[in-house]
């Protein structure tokens, strides 16, 4: 297998390089690629880390050699928010860095699986469907938007509150990655009990909880951290799949478009990336109205990334 990185000098990209490094199967080869001239650097870095994973950085116009061969592009280019900001703030200028890093995908590496970190994801995956499309090789089997670090959220937040073994939680998040459009669905915990008051609670701390780190980090920057260690889960449980074993995160995918064209909900990945996707489950009422008064939205930012490209 062979995964590239694209931002991957960055606040993400570094630590999620490295968790690849360290986890990925030997044998697999990590090719990292930013604008930032240190790439090449950090690559020399991770590579006398002793594990079997081979790593490469290229910079700069160097994009083709890093996507040649890739596997799985993984992307975190580009800019991230600052307390005031919503992450539809950044559509102007991630919009087109994505457009941009995805055409050059359709050129060096067509059959690559795509993940987009990159906010806002809700918007930016769309803008990746239409570059593919344009370039007549779009495979909805293969683009997500990575929203596992809203289910990382759920299950530690759901531990901390109902004093449980983090370990034990798998808690499916639906929607997309912004706001209300994110949507946990707690009651299909079944080792814990709720009251209505609690479960809304929750729902707004996994919603506002990139906020939260925003405000935390006061102007230098967003989730790094964590976000790699989601990116870093998503990414292996997608290479099981492609080496045919089986693996299920929640992922943004276009589905069956029966609430909006992209959607995030558990999906089972395969040989060809998306295996199955699979239901999300029954809902509370709660859940229910939550999932309706979402989606006006969530469609208009996948309108936004259709216009875009358009
Ligand atoms: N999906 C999710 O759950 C999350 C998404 N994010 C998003 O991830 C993105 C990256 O965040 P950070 O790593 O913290 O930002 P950062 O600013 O630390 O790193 C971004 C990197 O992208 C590089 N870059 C910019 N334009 C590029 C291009 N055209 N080609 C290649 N590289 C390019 C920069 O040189 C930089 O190294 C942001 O848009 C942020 O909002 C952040 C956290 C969670
Ligand atoms: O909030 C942000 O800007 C970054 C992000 O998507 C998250 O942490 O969930």
């Amino acid at each position: 297998m062979k995964i590239a990185v694209l931002g991957a000098a960055g606040g993400i990209g570094q630590p999620l390089s490295l968790l690849l490094k360290l986890q990925l199967p030997a044998g697999s080869e990590l090719a990292l690629y930013d604008v930032a001239p240190m790439t090449p650097g950090v690559a020399k870095d991770l590579s006398h880390i002793s594990t079997a994973v081979k790593v490469e950085g290229y910079a700069g116009d160097d994009i083709g050699a890093a996507l040649t061969g890739a596997d799985v592009v993984v992307i975190s280019a580009g800019v991230a928010r600052k307390p005031g900001m919503d992450r539809s703030d950044l559509f102007n200028i991630n919009a087109g860095i994505i457009r941009d890093l995805v055409q050059n995908v359709t050129e060096f590496a067509p059959k690559a699986c795509i993940g987009i970190i990159t906010n806002p994801v809700n918007t930016t995956v769309a803008i990746a469907a239409e570059v593919l499309k344009k370039a007549g090789i779009y495979d909805k089997r293969r683009l997500f938007g990575i929203t596992t670090l809203d289910v990382l959220r759920a299950e530690t937040f759901v531990a901390e509150q109902k004093g449980l073994e983090v370990e034990r939680n798998s808690i499916p998040v639906i929607g997309g990655h912004s706001g209300t459009t994110i949507l946990p669905i707690f009651s299909q915990v079944q080792y814990a009990t709720w009251d209505k008051e609690e479960i809304v609670e929750l729902t707004k701390r996994v919603q506002n909880a990139g906020t939260d780190v925003v405000n935390a980090k006061a102007g230098s920057g967003s989730a790094t951290l964590s976000m790699a260690m989601a990116a870093a889960r998503f990414t292996q449980a997608l290479v099981r799949g492609l080496q045919g074993e089986t693996a299920v995160e929640c992922a943004y995918v276009e589905g069956n478009g029966e609430y909006a064209r992209f959607f995030s909900q558990p999906v089972r990945f395969g040989r060809e990336g998306v295996d199955a996707l699979l239901p999300i489950g029954e809902l509370s009422q709660f859940e229910q109205e939550q999932l309706q008064a979402m989606l006006p939205q969530l469609k208009a930012d996948i309108e936004l990334g259709e216009k875009f490209v358009a």
